[in-house]
């Protein structure tokens, strides 16, 4: 078996790099770990589960693993080669990050689960990677599997990509059956990598993670020249320049080596705190003698949607800044400023990927920051032209200008659906009634199918996946790419509680949809808000116009009607539980609201059915 005797500067025909593709869980990780054991780079009894994904490694030195790459030595026929395995982040919010790690490899593993077939995000990988004109090399998965079919799963395959069903190569993960045969497979056909060694340094950045000890640590792919320690780099798109300090392999713990030179995939570390400074897509270089030409286009993750983020507690919002501050030195593609709201005070408008990534901010924000937050309903970013021609970007609901508004833009998003073709019918009526143009439907194999529509964005990041899988018992799989803008009868519902708009229950939704949300929003909040002293009448508006109302009506709420007798120890306890329930509720006008009510407009269906969820 070949080992790094030397891990300095590979020869580019000795190397190949790829990755794994895959829908969720058709078993990426697992591969992986195969890989790692089949190569010798983890000892068998060093083995663990889903090795890559380092979460020992996470909760002792803090990186957030978001892609990995490793080094893995292979030998075919005699002769040694040098694989860099780059994993990919798997969700939908994370296409900007997948599109860099496929930038950086020449072949991709198609994988796919063989008792599932071809799934939603399996497509989107894949015309992704066929974009980049990467060598494909399809594989079924889980063949150990009693529910496993692979030959229909092989001719599903090979009809999209236009292949023999006996070119799918058949491999069991977790057995590691076949595993060995692909790794033959992916130094036969994925091209070795090819650049100018001479040439000027240039290297491109597909992720950059936040270590607590070392600062950013960058990962790259050498494109042309080399990078050498102790040498000043320089980062193109803004001209900083930093000294490095480390230059390495990962195999699959960092390995300092002597530098990385053509087609070779490693890290660096400057010593830089920010991941900012270390931006994905961008093209690293020499400070001297540096190369003038970047690497092929580089692009900031924009956010899609936006969110207000508030303390509960007001006192908590210095807090809450400092957090955001450290959680962005880790994410790059988390944006924030100060706002503040009638109804919740002091706060930050937030700017996400897309919903899972507000869900995971929020959560990290409150667990490793001890924070207790409320976080508005999500919408995405309209363009507002007015009257006068002026134009508006409107992020935050309350920034809605009033009258005089001349076309409202919305953006639109390109689904992808596979199901069960039985469902068919019900996924139209729902993608119809979300306002979807059906774009085309094809058979991949007689009883599944898969349909693309174009949906606006604010329709889908509510609860249009929740809506989905249960339409269709969990067969169906969705993936979406934001593509452009479209006008729309945009319209903000407002939401009063006695008479007064609180301006965090605000939104934009289409104008045949609006009364429906007046009517829901007002029913659930008539459910969420407890009774008060007094009566609340709630309504939803356009302007001035009322579309909707419920009132609540006027109550005592007397905890100690229960307390015949006495006992004083008792009474105290149960006034401290009721003063215990009062913090999770916000103060509104004089109105006690809880929680809940702040996200109610997330799920749209069932008043009393819980927040939607992606
Ligand atoms: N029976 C069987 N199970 C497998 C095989 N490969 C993976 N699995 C199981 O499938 C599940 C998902 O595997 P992962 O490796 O976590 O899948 P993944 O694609 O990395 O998933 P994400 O990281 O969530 O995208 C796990 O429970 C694995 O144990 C296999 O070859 N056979």
């Amino acid at each position: 078996m070949a080992t790094f005797a030397d891990t300095t500067f590979t020869a580019p025909e000795q190397i190949r790099n790829f990755c794994i593709i895959a829908h969720i869980d058709h078993g990426k990780s697992t591969l992986a770990d195969r890989m790692l054991q089949i190569t010798g780079v983890v000892e068998a009894r060093a083995m663990r589960a889903q090795y890559l994904d380092r979460m020992d490694i996470e909760r002792e030195r803090g990186i957030t693993i978001k892609a990995q790459n490793v080094r893995l030595p292979w030998t075919v026929d005699g002769a040694d080669h040098v694989l860099h395995m780059i994993d990919t982040p798997g969700h939908v919010d994370f296409t900007y990050e997948v599109s860099r790690a496929l930038d950086a490899c020449e072949g991709a593993v198609l994988l796919v689960d063989a008792a599932q077939g071809i799934e939603a995000q399996t497509l989107a990988n894949l015309y992704m990677a066929l974009d980049r004109d990467l060598q494909i090399i399809p594989v079924l998965n889980k063949i150990d599997l009693p529910a496993a079919d692979p030959d229909k799963y092989a001719a599903e395959i090979a009809h999209i990509i236009g292949c023999e069903p006996g070119d799918v190569l058949r491999v069991s993960a977790k057995t590691g059956h076949g595993v060995g045969e692909l790794l033959d497979e992916v130094v036969r056909v994925v091209p070795a990598p090819v650049g100018q060694a001479d040439a000027p340094a240039r290297a491109m950045i597909f992720d950059s993670v936040y270590d607590t000890y070392r600062g950013v640590v960058t990962y790259i792919r050498v494109v042309d020249g080399k990078i050498t320690p102790r040498e000043r780099i320089k980062m193109m798109s803004t001209g900083a320049t930093h000294e490095l300090l480390e230059v390495g392999i990962i195999s699959p713990e960092p390995k300092p080596s002597a530098g990385l030179g053509v087609g070779e995939v490693g890290y660096l570390i400057t010593g830089v705190k920010d991941v900012r400074q270390s931006k994905v897509g961008d093209t690293v270089t020499s400070e001297r003698k540096g190369a003038t030409e970047a690497l092929a286009g580089f692009r900031e993750p924009r956010p899609m949607v936006y969110s207000g983020l508030y303390p509960v507690d007001g006192s908590d919002y210095p807090d809450l800044r400092e957090a955001l501050d450290k959680l962005q030195l880790n994410d790059a593609a988390l944006t924030y400023e100060p706002e503040t709201s009638a109804a919740l005070g002091f706060g930050f408008r937030c700017g996400f990927l897309g919903l899972l990534h507000l869900e995971i901010t929020r959560d990290r924000l409150e667990r490793e920051f001890g924070l207790d937050l409320i976080s508005t309903a999500p919408n995405v970013v309209y363009r507002v032209v007015l009257d006068d021609g002026k134009e508006l970007v409107v992020t935050n609901p309350s920034d809605w200008p009033v009258g005089k508004i001349g076309e409202v833009f919305e953006p639109i998003a390109k689904c992808t659906v596979i199901a069960p073709s039985d469902f068919v019918g019900t996924i139209m009526e729902l993608c119809q009634g979300k306002r979807g143009q059906l774009g085309g439907m094809d058979y991949l194999s007689e009883d599944r199918v898969e349909l693309r529509y174009t949906i606006p964005l604010g329709e889908i990041i509510f609860d249009f996946f929740d809506s989905l899988k249960s339409r269709t018992r969990g067969y169906a799989s969705l993936d979406y790419e934001e593509s452009g803008e479209q006008a729309a009868e945009l319209v903000k519902v407002d939401i009063l509680l006695q008479g007064e708009p609180v301006d965090a229950f605000s939104a934009i939704v289409h104008r045949d949809s609006a009364y429906g949300y007046g009517t829901r929003m007002t029913t659930k909040l008539r459910e969420l808000i407890p009774r008060q002293q007094f009566e609340v009448p709630i309504q939803a508006a356009i302007g001035a116009r009322v579309i909707a109302r419920e009132t609540i009506r006027a109550m005592r709420k007397d905890v100690l009607s229960k307390c015949y007798g006495g006992d004083i120890s008792r009474k105290r306890k149960l006034l401290e539980k009721q003063k215990e329930g009062k913090k999770r509720m916000k103060m509104v006008g004089r109105v006690e609201v809880p929680q809940e009510a702040f996200v109610a407009a997330l799920s749209t269906d069932e008043p009393s059915d819980k927040k939607g969820k992606k």
